[in-house]
């Protein structure tokens, strides 16, 4: 690009930098020296390529959404929490909040993932332990007490049966007296990447992905800041892949969910704002931050040339973050605390806009209270005191950080194309169900966790207290237990709610969400009333799992 192309650019930028609002805060470095909002060639320098970095806010937006940066708003700190049942989860929720948390994010445990009730067979021993269990609306109605979820963003962690318990949130803000219409959060839903990487679905692919476009609809339509979809590298990139792997299997996803909005006849203008992201911050602090910036360029690119989206919101890759649980160590495990910091630095060097940092313990069990505050904290630290929100995109033109992007951003594309040859008419989607059938994408992914196994073996990869430096002073630490008392007392309560409900309302409610699966209706009114019967969330996944069946994934080796 030559130099009268970045001068107009900088021009453009600085007109929205100074007709945006920025926060009242303190944006000079420790020793007090002024810094610019943004850093960009030297003035009167032409440089090649330029037009795939530009200006933070503007397209490809590989600096970044806001003109801003983070003197706009700062990212949001959004940190995983859920054990136990709903009370005990109500208060975390209330201590993160207070101690400075900006939005809410629910884990829940494996029967609720499973769409099984705390009461089914196969849920013994697992009630509360990874999270959060919720057997109804009235169980959300008790983790979110004296949370107004009409001013909180709540994000729920789940996919199989991501639109029951959405229907459950709902039902629990329609009881606080709510504006539905206004709610704002994110629901994960992602199903691809559970048959990728996390194994957590419940049916066979197309009916979750018909449940999905019936969400993606209801939320375009009824509740349009909602983003019922979260698509996730997370998991992926937790399972052993590459970065460049978890970038383009994640953003392959999140183009199969827009052909699915399209093919649904919504408007790619109107539901692609509610896609957003979630990414891992892995230990390579460079090709970290590299592959956020990638992200953001790929998605606004193909948004724009491939699936026709012009306004500004369906172009951008919003994303969260959430820094490797994988990276974390069982041996001193104090360290932790160390890599995480390190890793949340990528994500903001990356631009992302919300974060989670892991807490030390949390390769031994959930995050202690103590333990949960000093990972708030760390995101404090970084937020507060080292002046990386001064400036938008500060590794902007780094010759390294560029080519690293670049790079990423190439594996990705050859990536995608691999992806679309394996489907047989051209989409992505067609690719993605094939890549699934076929275990292509676990095949890959697996080899790549086991060349990093080999060379962490071999001691080419390093990790401290592991492979090398593993003498210690350190005791060992006290970690949160889980007594088997919340699962009976889950199980009474669960019992007394359904003597207590009028079971004729429940069984009709059922059957009429049944019926709408048997026709071309839009599921989620009729999944609305059954939360409202108080329908528990395995009678609604089961009735479900009797009409379309379970799906098992074949045996390879
Ligand atoms: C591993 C584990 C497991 O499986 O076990 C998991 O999966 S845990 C998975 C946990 N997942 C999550 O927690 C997912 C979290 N995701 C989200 O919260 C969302 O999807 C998100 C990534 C889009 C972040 O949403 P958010 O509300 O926190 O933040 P946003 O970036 O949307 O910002 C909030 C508002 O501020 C505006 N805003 C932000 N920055 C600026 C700026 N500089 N200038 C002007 N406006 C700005 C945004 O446009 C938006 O307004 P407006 O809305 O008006 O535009």
């Amino acid at each position: 690009m030559d130099a009268a192309d970045i001068a107009a650019g900088r021009e453009r930028w600085q007109r929205r930098y100074d007709a945006a609002r920025t926060r009242d805060a303190d944006f000079t470095t420790l020793s007090g020296n002024e810094v610019d909002p943004v850093y960009g060639p030297p003035e009167g320098a032409g440089l090649p390529g330029f037009e795939r970095i530009g200006w933070p806010g503007e397209f490809p937006y590989t600096r970044g959404l806001y003109p801003t940066g983070y003197r706009g708003r700062t990212w949001t700190i959004r940190q995983f929490a859920g054990f136990g049942n709903a009370r005990q989860t109500n208060e975390r929720y209330k201590m993160i909040l207070a101690a400075g948390g900006g939005g809410l994010s629910v884990a829940f445990d494996m029967p609720t993932l499973m769409g099984r009730d705390s009461d089914d067979a196969q849920s013994l021993g697992e009630v509360g332990h990874c999270g959060v269990a919720i057997d109804s609306a009235a169980d959300m109605d008790v983790l979110f007490d004296g949370i107004p979820l009409g001013d909180v963003t709540t994000s729920m962690t789940i996919s199989g049966p991501a639109v029951p318990i959405f229907c459950m949130y709902l039902v629990a803000a329609e009881r606080q007296g709510a504006d539905l219409g206004k709610l704002d959060g994110t629901l994960q839903t992602d199903i691809f990447k559970e048959y990728i990487a996390q194994k957590e679905w419940l049916f066979a692919p197309e009916p979750h992905l018909r449940l999905i476009g019936d969400l993606m609809e209801y939320c375009a339509a009824e509740i349009p800041r909602y983003k019922p979809l979260s698509v996730s590298g997370y998991h992926i990139r937790e399972a052993g892949s590459t970065a460049a792997q978890e970038l383009a299997y994640t953003l392959a996803d999140g183009f199969g969910y827009v052909e699915l909005g399209l093919s649904r006849g919504l408007d790619v203008n109107t539901f692609a704002p509610g896609l957003s992201f979630f990414f891992d911050a892995h230990l390579d602090f460079f090709e970290e931050i590299a592959k956020f910036r990638a992200a953001r360029r790929i998605w606004a690119r193909r948004l724009r040339d491939v699936y026709g989206a012009t306004s500004e919101k369906a172009l951008w890759l919003k994303f969260h973050t959430q820094t490797a649980g994988v990276s974390l160590t069982a041996q001193q495990p104090v360290n932790n605390v160390v890599r995480t910091a390190v890793e949340a630095l990528a994500a903001v060097l990356g631009g992302t806009n919300s974060l989670h940092t892991n807490a030390l313990d949390e390769t031994l069990a959930l995050p202690t209270d103590e333990s949960a505050e000093i990972a708030l904290r760390t995101q404090q630290v970084l937020m507060e005191e080292i002046g990386v929100t001064n400036v938008a995109d500060p590794l902007g033109g780094s010759w390294y950080v560029e080519a690293l992007t670049d790079r990423i951003e190439a594996e990705a594309e050859e990536i995608f194309t691999r992806i679309q040859d394996l489907g047989h008419d051209g989409t992505m989607t067609a690719g993605i169900l094939q890549g699934i059938e076929d275990g292509w994408f676990t095949a890959h992914i697996a080899e790549s966790a086991f060349a990093y196994q080999q060379a962490l073996e071999k001691g080419e990869k390093r990790i401290v207290g592991v492979n090398v430096h593993t003498s210690t002073v350190a005791k060992p630490l006290e970690i949160l237990r889980i007594s088997h008392e919340v699962e009976r007392e889950q199980n009474r309560v669960l019992a007394e709610r359904r003597a207590a409900r009028d079971t004729a309302a429940v069984t009709a409610a059922l059957d009429r969400m049944v019926a709408a699966a048997r026709t071309d209706a839009n599921m989620i009114p009729a999944m609305l009333d059954a939360a409202r019967a108080e329908a528990t969330l395995g009678e609604i996944c089961d009735a479900l799992r009797g009409e379309w069946g379970v799906h098992r994934e074949p045996a390879r080796f």
